[in-house]
């Protein structure tokens, strides 16, 4: 497995792949690899010929300094960890490779809309953050083909609006949420939950699935249902944030035309904002 951590050294080894006319798998992380991420190479393999996983901790897509700092940066585990899945290229830049210049006068790439609600308005400035580093790595690496997960929801929603707005030729694969057995999606951020916590944590994705069963049941008032999910987090020990329920294609407010919902929750226990998502078909 090749460890690359400058754009000229990448370039390199890209070029030399195309050359033998190999189809690429990028997969995009931040680092500090859990299951999750392996599930995505698998599917990179499955997908192409040669995978390249990138570990970046990208600072413009963090709208606090102090989530930025304390961010796992777990490299050395994190490569051991693909080589034993047989990944060909992990790519490892610094923020000063990337950002050269800084982030003040950096060029950077918007999605207009879908960028600035639900966690763009929770995070501001968040969305831009990844649209650009995702649009930068698509052209420093030329995937075929690239994996995200539907964990993070919007987020791929994002990418696949970037890739259709700005004519990438590049295949998105949304990778359905790996959860741990007792239902918690897994989550880098999760090793920030002390143990009372972590046994606490579960309890987003059972109130999450109970919403869900109510939306199958039929119910439709979906204000008083998250007003009840909130209060069901806040007694569980969670400090609810943002509880949606969306039109799973737009993301818009559900209305009678809608096919299919997302349930979008984002709850804080102790430091760790944890997020989570199921999407409910509406068809009766
Ligand atoms: N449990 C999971 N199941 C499927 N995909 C996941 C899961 N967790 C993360 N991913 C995906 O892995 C990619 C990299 O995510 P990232 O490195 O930010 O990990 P993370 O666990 O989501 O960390 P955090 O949310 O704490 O930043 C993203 O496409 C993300 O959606
Ligand atoms: C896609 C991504 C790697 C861009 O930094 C990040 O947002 C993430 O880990 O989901
Ligand atoms: N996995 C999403 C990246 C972030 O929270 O910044």
């Amino acid at each position: 497995m090749l460890i690359i951590e400058t754009l000229p050294q990448l370039r390199l080894q890209i070029r030399r792949w195309r050359q033998e006319g190999k189809r690429i798998a990028l997969v995009p992380t931040m680092g500090n690899l859990h299951d999750g991420h392996m599930t995505l190479v698998e599917e990179a393999k499955a997908a192409a010929d040669v995978v390249v996983v990138s570990i970046f901790v990208n600072p413009m897509q963090f709208d606090r300094p102090d989530d930025l700092a304390r961010y796992p940066r777990t490299l050395q585990e994190d490569c051991e960890k693909l080589n034993r899945r047989k990944v060909d290229l992990v790519f490892a830049p610094a923020p000063s490779d990337i950002y050269p210049k800084g982030l003040d006068t950096q060029t950077f790439v918007d999605v207009p809309g879908i960028s600035t609600i639900l966690e763009g308005a929770s995070r501001p400035g968040h969305f831009r953050g990844v649209s650009t580093i995702v649009s930068k790595l698509f052209n420093l690496v030329q995937p075929d083909v690239a994996c995200f997960g539907e964990k993070d929801y919007q987020q791929l929603a994002l990418i696949r609006k970037m890739v259709a707005d700005m004519g990438y030729d590049i295949e998105i694969i949304g990778v359905p949420t790996v959860r741990a057995k007792d239902g918690l999606a897994l989550s880098s951020r999760n090793g920030y939950l002390g143990a009372d916590q972590r046994k606490i944590a579960p309890g987003l994705s059972k109130v999450m699935n109970s919403l869900a069963d109510k939306l199958r049941a039929g119910e439709r008032d979906t204000e008083e249902m998250l007003a009840l999910a909130a209060a069901e987090l806040n007694e569980k020990g969670f400090r609810s944030d943002d509880l949606q329920i969306r039109d799973a294609d737009t993301l818009l407010e559900l209305s009678a035309q809608s096919k299919r919902a997302v349930i979008l929750m984002a709850a804080w226990l102790g430091q760790a904002r944890l997020i989570d998502n199921i999407q409910v078909d509406l068809a009766q």
